[in-house]
């Protein structure tokens, strides 16, 4: 029998000050310290769900809204939000809280697509998932709308069916020369 399992059993919550040490030249905190966090969150959620190891497929939409600064409590929300047979899409919504005056800013929002491994490298299945309310039905249902766009953008743009001359007009509006030897 096929085995369910509620979102919230694999919510993952973390919280981490920012300190001068994960900042760029510019004082603000380095996006691939927030990138690695959001890997690790993303590992975490996953292999609760599955009960199995994951390993991250791909990284669909990392949008850095706001800079995050020194000093600042940052909070990772994670939970799955799509299952396939192995694989999973764990959304991420980040914040980051001045803890003196107590204001929360939105930073960043994530969507990691993990698959979850056996002992021997091979992708597992996975438990499905419960949906109990209208926004995680709408996270399911866009997942699936963005898994079928990537999927229709690969084979639109497969390096050996790809003609140029089809898309030369798009091309036109934009900052490019073509300059082309054949
Ligand atoms: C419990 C033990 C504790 C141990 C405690 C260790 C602590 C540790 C600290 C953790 C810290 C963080 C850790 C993070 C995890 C890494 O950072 S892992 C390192 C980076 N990632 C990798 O190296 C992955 C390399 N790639 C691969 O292994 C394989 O290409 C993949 C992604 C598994 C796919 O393999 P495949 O042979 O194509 O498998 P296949 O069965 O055809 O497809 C499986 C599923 O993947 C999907 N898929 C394949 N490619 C893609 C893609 N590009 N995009 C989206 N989906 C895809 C397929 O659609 C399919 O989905 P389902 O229909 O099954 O739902």
């Amino acid at each position: 029998m096929e085995h369910f399992k509620n979102v919230k059993d694999s919510q993952v919550v973390i919280s981490e000050l920012m300190l001068p040490s994960h900042s760029n030249f510019n004082g603000k905190i380095h996006g691939g310290y927030i990138l690695s966090l959001l890997d690790q969150i993303a590992f975490a959620c996953a292999s609760k769900h599955s009960g199995a190891y994951c390993v991250t497929a791909s990284v669909d939409t990392v949008d850095f809204l706001k800079p995050i600064e020194i000093g600042e409590l940052v909070t990772m929300k994670a939970s799955v939000n799509y299952v396939g047979r192995s694989s999973m899409v764990i959304g991420i919504r980040v914040e980051a809280e001045n803890i003196q005056t107590g204001d929360i800013k939105h930073c960043n929002s994530s969507y990691f697509t993990m698959v979850a491994k056996d002992n021997t490298g091979r992708s597992v299945e996975v438990p499905g998932l419960i949906l109990k309310t209208d926004n995680q039905i709408r996270r399911f249902a866009k997942s699936i709308k963005r898994k079928k766009m990537k999927k229709k953008r690969v084979q639109e743009f497969h390096e050996t069916d790809f003609s140029s001359e089809q898309y030369l007009h798009i091309l036109e509006d934009h900052k490019v020369k073509i300059e082309r030897n054949s």
